[in-house]
């Protein structure tokens, strides 16, 4: 998507020093920051410093990582150590191991001396099926969009309300929940996004910086809002995206997710989660029981990050000095409150039968 005018993806190979070229998100919505990655080591650390974050992108940076291992050494031993390095950057998002597996599938088989640019090949190939999927999971979402919007009465927009930052930045590009947005506003449909802080990183901000840049209408609300507003008629639907879902549709996302499904339900407001077939981990069932939850830094809620009034990002604490604090980064939604799932080959329930409907060839594989 356009940055002041500009087209970026999220993440690009520099052809003429042969590295990796990253937007840092740390200094987003504030400052955009694009970093050179040469080396496995620092590709590593991007992912685990959320300079990178998002499920689709943290996925195609760890195909780019097993490249940049391959050009180091493209051995066998060095194939399944880079696989594992990658593997334990983070726990939740099931796009990682779904790159990584698919990269080392496919480097086995060839000769050592091949790997590399087979390697530097496929991240790109990667990157591209990432935005074509996200393009085709906005237009499934547009056709919601448009049934919701062709009810409301004239003048009056479609309310969306949305969590954490499932936009383009935490893809290649689209987004998962954004791309239909994206798409409705493009096509003239009139949208209000109600966007979610979603504390303790407050991706909710990347969510706000990105709709603007688009000229998305939108209204940053804190985390606690939501509720009173489904109480009050102000959402026609909540669309997020998700880090892992089970081949029983449970989906696991930002943690605070779960109780904005909590609060559609009660209010009888459609929930939609929109992922693409990459996020599905066919190997877990019960989302609640099965998922590992990622425990983060309690630093990221006893203090915030911003910018000051004369310019500078800083970071400031919010706590009494000490104070203990717990920060699991994910929830996940029980399927009985999803509304249905929005994906690259179309809309479904989120059900066993639903996903391996939509998806035969994939659920088959591990039956
Ligand atoms: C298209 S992204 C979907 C999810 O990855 C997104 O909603 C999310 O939870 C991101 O978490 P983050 O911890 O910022 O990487």
């Amino acid at each position: 998507m356009k940055i002041n005018g500009t087209h970026y993806r999220s993440l690009w190979w520099n052809h003429e020093n042969n590295v990796l070229e990253i937007i840092d998100q740390r200094w987003l919505p504030h400052e955009l920051r694009i970093q050179q990655i040469a080396r496995l080591q620092d590709l590593a650390t991007a992912i685990v410093e959320m300079r990178v974050r998002g499920a689709p992108l943290i996925g195609a940076t760890a195909a780019y990582g097993m490249a940049l291992a391959m050009a180091e050494d493209p051995s066998d031993a060095n194939l399944d150590a880079a696989w594992a390095y990658l593997e334990k950057t983070r726990p939740t998002a099931i796009n990682l191991r779904w790159a990584l597996d698919r990269c080392r599938r496919a480097l086995q088989p060839l000769a050592e001396t091949d790997r590399a640019e087979a390697a530097l090949t496929l991240a790109h190939e990667i990157a591209d099926e990432d935005v074509e999927v996200n393009r085709r999971i906005g237009e499934n979402g547009l056709a919601l969009i448009r049934e919701i919007a062709a009810r409301k009465p004239a003048g009056e927009p479609t309310r969306l309300l949305t969590h954490c930052n499932a936009g383009w930045i935490a893809t290649v590009d689209w987004g998962t929940a954004t791309s239909p947005m994206y798409q409705a506003h493009d096509e003239g449909i009139a949208l209000h996004v109600w966007v979610d802080e979603t504390r303790p990183r407050n991706q909710g901000a990347l969510t706000a910086w990105e709709l603007g840049s688009h000229g998305v209408p939108h209204t940053y609300i804190t985390d606690n809002a939501g509720g009173h507003m489904m109480q009050h008629g102000l959402v026609d639907m909540v669309l997020i995206g998700t880090d892992r879902t089970t081949r029983q549709g449970d989906v696991c996302n930002k943690i605070g997710s779960y109780l904005k499904a909590l609060a559609a339900r009660d209010n009888d407001i459609p929930f939609y989660v929109a992922l693409p077939s990459s996020t599905i981990d066919w190997t877990v069932s019960n989302g609640v029981a099965e998922i590992p939850i990622e425990e983060r830094d309690v630093r990221e809620t006893t203090h915030v990050q911003g910018k000051t009034e004369a310019g500078a990002i800083e970071s400031v604490q919010l706590t009494p000095d000490d104070t203990p604090g717990g920060n699991p980064a994910f929830d996940v939604t029980p399927n009985r409150l999803v509304t249905g799932l929005i994906t690259e080959r179309g809309i479904c329930p989120a059900t066993p039968e639903g996903l391996s409907d939509m998806f035969p060839e994939l659920a088959r594989g591990v039956e």
